[in-house]
């Protein structure tokens, strides 16, 4: 069956219904670290904070909201908070009765709510593992995701509350690169790039799409098999199996109750493809493309959620729902009528932390959109009310019957006079006999007239096209008037646009000036980086003169020190000399060896002689005299130049260690300034662009949407 009017919610013109306002309910998923992320040593950073009511077994949605951490390695801690969290150790049955999807199916369904779960987050983040695809098998496993968990929630309900007195009909399809397809019919059999329509009431379909009956979970389990093989997938260096479309997959269901009441109501499952960084899943080509797809679909929900999110009235703007076929056909989950819960799912791991903060921000704000749902139901009336309504039923056909034996007397009363105006020959002749001709044209058109109502009095079912054309009348006229109503109340929301587009106008001219001025202060701070770097770098220039000057002071005395150290070892060596004299003086068997010691050949009163003083023997006396003379003059001269040499060797050392006590503290002062200059170089542009983002940002935005 082709399902032509793919109504997108509200109830039809035979519903009685009541409607509810409610906050889209959002719940946030960390999956464990993944494998990738293993193998590239991220961290955990993302984690649940533990429920100050202590965590709840699975019974029912969670009442409390509940919060999320994110902790990263060198930034600041955030937190998120949501209707529920779930963490790596939570379990598939967890996430589907905690987040409020079995309340959805088990509940709201049957009270005529239409409900939409929709999973949405980073590539690789777990939307297809927990929303899941139907089960072709009866059991429910511990793996199965919400899909399989609530196609047989569905019809265990349907057999409970309508004694199998329901229908449901099944609808499957992808939004890849902008093109709807439908997932339940091959692309050679048609079902490619499908086209959204509206009703005149603002119902948005997809013209086309094939909506086929089910019996079980089984046959949903089938069709959802068939499909999946033809949803577009591929693998990415983040997901081996990633979904490339955003798969929406629709349960109309339409019963009778235990009570008599009639419900219809549509359960839509939503499986968005992940937002992703081309660099980081290292798509290519076809895959690029449909990234870029992939991410403009997403960015343009991410603008519905943020318009319809907006608290502040001033601020308030139109969501632009027509701006991508994904936000046409989830309006009336976002912001219109239907149950929603959005199931938000993030890596645990540092190296997606950008993504997941984006994630969560979306997330913490859709909770604040208000959706009105509401209750497609037809109440069956009491036995009183029945005979209430038959007894007017009886009088109204009576009412009828009289009316129309009235019209058949008509009829025949205006017989007679027709006769008469059948013959052509006959009318001429009585127009002759008139002498007003004016009176005689009045006269015939009265009587074509009498002609054409007799005609139409006389034909099958005359009387009943009149009263169906009155009847018809009573209906256009109260809808032109809705209609009416509709429009004025559209050109006053124009007027209250308009009127907000010039306050809008104005705060963007404003902001531009405020990001002319950021952009004047930042070239200033441009400039002060610029000649702060200078000082930096002159300053390290001196530095280094001065440790250079350092160094060679520190050469020098360095030499010098080795200079006294040579000298030290000389007199080392006159010591050593003047002892081995002293020892030729005292042993009056021992000769001079003369050419060493000439000087004190001569100090003998000898002459000096070619070659050298001649060996000979001394006097004991004289010998012993001179040598207490020699040891004395010797020892004091020792003395003396020891002296000066340890004064010297103190004062140069003491000099040494404070040069080289200089030259370290400057060392530092150098590291330290050249570390600062680099940050500062490293920095600069960073800050820049940071300043300019803060205060062009807003502008860009707003420049954006004006
Ligand atoms: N809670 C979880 N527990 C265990 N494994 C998980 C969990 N969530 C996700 N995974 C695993 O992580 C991988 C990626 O998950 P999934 O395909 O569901 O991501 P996705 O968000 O649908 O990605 P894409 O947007 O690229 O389609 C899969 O191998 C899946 O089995």
């Amino acid at each position: 069956m082709t399902e032509q009017k793919k109504k997108s919610g509200s109830s039809a013109k035979s519903t009685s219904s009541s409607s509810s306002q409610s906050n889209i309910r959002v719940v946030a998923r960390i999956r464990p670290l993944a494998k990738y992320e293993l193998e590239n040593g991220s961290k955990q950073i993302v984690n649940s904070l533990p429920s100050l009511l202590g965590s709840s077994p699975a019974t029912g949605p969670t009442t409390e909201p509940e919060v999320l951490e994110v902790k990263p390695p060198n930034a600041e801690k955030r937190w998120f908070e949501v209707d529920a969290v779930f963490d790596g150790i939570s379990t598939q049955r967890d996430v589907y009765v905690k987040s409020g999807a079995q309340q959805a199916v088990c509940q709201d369904i049957f009270k005529g709510f239409n409900c939409t779960i929709l999973a949405y987050g980073q590539t690789g983040s777990g939307k297809t593992f927990s929303m899941g695809t139907a089960a072709g098998s009866t059991e429910i496993t511990e793996n199965d995701g919400i899909i399989p968990r609530a196609t047989a929630d569905l019809f265990r309900m349907i057999d409970e509350r309508c004694d199998g007195n329901a229908q449901v009909e099944l609808s499957y399809l992808e939004i890849y690169n902008e093109e709807i397809r439908d997932l339940m019919v091959d692309d050679e059999t048609g079902g490619k790039d499908l086209r959204v329509r509206e009703t005149l009431n603002g119902e948005v379909y997809v013209s086309g799409l094939q909506s086929l009956p089910v019996a079980n979970p089984q046959e949903i389990g089938k069709c959802m098999e068939d499909a999946s093989k033809r949803r577009v997938v591929a693998s990415t260096k983040m997901n081996a199996v990633s979904s490339r479309s955003h798969a929406i997959c629709a349960l109309k269901v339409k019963g009778v109750l235990e009570d008599s009441t009639k419900f219809h109501a549509k359960l839509t499952l939503v499986d968005l493809a992940g937002s992703e960084r081309i660099k980081k899943t290292g798509a290519q080509g076809s895959r690029q493309k449909e990234g870029i797809n992939i991410n403009k679909g997403l960015f343009i929900l991410g603008q519905v959620v943020s318009a319809l999110a907006e608290q502040r009235p001033k601020y308030k703007r139109k969501p632009p729902y027509r701006d991508s076929k994904l936000t046409r056909l989830l309006q009336d989950s976002l912001g219109g009528n239907s149950r929603t819960i959005m199931l938000a799912c993030v890596s645990p791991a540092d190296f997606n932390l950008d993504e997941t903060v984006n994630t969560l921000r979306y997330a913490t704000s859709a909770r604040n959109i208000k959706n009105s749902a509401t209750r497609n139901v037809i109440k069956t009336i009491s036995p009183e009310e029945a005979a209430k309504l038959q007894r007017e039923n009886q009088l109204l056909q009576a009412q009828v019957k009289e009316l129309q034996e009235t019209i058949q007397r008509m009829a025949q009363d205006a017989s007679p006079s027709m006769a008469s105006a059948d013959t052509d020959s006959d009318d001429d002749m009585d127009i002759e006999l008139v002498e007003n001709k004016a009176e005689a044209k009045r006269i015939r058109d009265l009587e074509s007239e009498v002609k054409q109502l007799k005609a139409a009095l006389n034909k099958k079912g005359g009387a009943r096209e009149i009263s169906q054309s009155m009847a018809d009348n009573a209906i256009v006229v109260p809808e032109l008037n809705k209609k009416v109503a509709t429009l004025e109340e559209e050109l006053k929301m124009k007027e209250e646009l308009e009127e907000e587009n010039i306050i809008l106008r104005q705060e963007l001219e404003e902001v531009k000036a405020d990001a002319q001025s950021a952009r004047v202060a930042a070239n200033k701070m441009s400039k002060i980086m610029d000649q702060l770097r200078e000082l930096k770098g002159e300053e390290i220039d001196k530095k280094r003169m001065e440790h250079d000057h350092i160094k060679v002071e520190e050469a020098w005395v360095s030499f010098v020190f080795q200079v006294l150290e040579t000298n030290k070892e000389q007199m080392q060596k006159l010591r050593d000399d003047f002892y081995l004299v002293a020892r030729v003086v005292e042993s009056p068997d021992v000769l001079i060896p003369a050419k060493s010691n000439s000087k004190w050949w001569q100090r003998l009163g000898n002459k000096e002689e070619e070659g050298g003083p001649p060996e000979m023997t001394v006097d004991p006396e004289m010998r012993q005299q001179l040598l207490s003379e020699h040891i004395q003059f010797f020892n004091e001269k020792l003395l003396e130049v020891e002296n000066d040499i340890a004064t010297e060797s103190e004062s140069l050392g003491s000099i040494r260690d404070s040069l080289r006590q200089q030259r370290d503290r400057l060392e530092i002062e150098i590291g330290s300034h050249q570390f600062e200059k680099d940050s500062l170089d490293k920095n600069d542009n960073d800050l820049l662009e940071q300043l300019t983002a803060l205060l062009i940002g807003p502008v860009k935005n707003l420049g954006d949407f004006a």
